[in-house]
């Protein structure tokens, strides 16, 4: 929990609120593997979905819709997408990386106790784009809120989330029966799981690390230098935090 020497306003959370709104945050992970066989019950998936819903979106357009996807048959076959799809996106791996990137498991389509496909429906409320009349993709953007508030809400529930986009949108809007108007954002494997690692699976892969959050802030404009004393606060309360 960020250290402060002021007094919490009134409206703040109480302290082990507060607490466990950041252990949401900073326990989050995206799971592939660890899956159990549970079934994931409705109540729990019903919770998650409703956390979902309370995300916020561009002109409270709400334009998500959520497939669940749960035969045995149909998983199987997202998942040869997506063994097409990787085999796809090797060759743009730096030749140096192409054997890790080989190793990682990117998916657990089949294992996790049900899929979840998030789509944005790009129609809906057409007719008043208050708020994307200039950006026509805060929609997408808006969707992609609903699935961080699953995501964060899961955590909490002990339910893991993985996120697989290593999928061709066309096919996969084909094998759900997803409309040509409607974009599907987030394909997640849900599922009660035995752990949750305590780094990203690419940071313990040797695939990447956190970057350093004080060198992200900028001061003014874009590249500004500054801010020293804020990059200073935000490196003490980085420090203890591992990933
Ligand atoms: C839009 C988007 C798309 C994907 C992901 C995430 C997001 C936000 N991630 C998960 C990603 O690898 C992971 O979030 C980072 O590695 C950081 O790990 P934690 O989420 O903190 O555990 C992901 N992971 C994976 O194994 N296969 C995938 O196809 C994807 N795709």
């Amino acid at each position: 929990m960020p250290a402060s020497s002021h007094p919490m306003p009134e409206n703040a959370f109480e302290d082990a609120a507060r607490a466990a709104v950041y252990r949401a945050i900073f326990t989050r992970r995206d799971v592939r593997s660890h899956f159990s066989s549970e079934p994931l019950e409705d109540a729990v998936l019903a919770r998650l979905l409703l956390a979902a819903h309370h995300a916020p979106s561009v002109g409270f357009m709400q334009p998500w819709n959520f497939i669940v996807v749960r035969d045995a048959a149909r998983r199987a076959a997202v998942r040869d997408l997506f063994l097409a799809a990787r085999e796809q996106e090797l060759p743009a791996i730096a030749a140096e990386r192409q054997a890790l990137y080989r190793k990682l498991k990117l998916e657990g389509i089949c294992e996790s106790a049900l899929n979840l496909c998030i789509t944005c429906d790009r129609r809906r409320s057409e007719n008043s784009p208050l708020g994307r009349w200039h950006n026509p993709q805060m929609d997408l953007y808006s969707t992609v809120c609903a699935v961080q508030n699953l995501w964060l809400a899961a955590r909490a529930e002990g339910v893991g989330i993985g996120w697989v986009s290593i999928l061709n949108e066309q096919a996969l809007k084909e094998l759900l029966g997803i409309p040509e108007h409607v974009a599907p954002i987030a394909y997640l494997c849900v599922g009660r799981v035995s752990e949750f690692a305590p780094k990203p699976d690419l940071e313990a892969s040797g695939w990447g690390n956190r970057l350093p959050l004080p060198e992200l802030i900028m001061s003014e404009v874009f590249g500004g230098s500054g801010e020293t004393s804020l990059k200073e606060t935000v490196a003490l309360e980085a420090l203890g935090r591992q990933s």
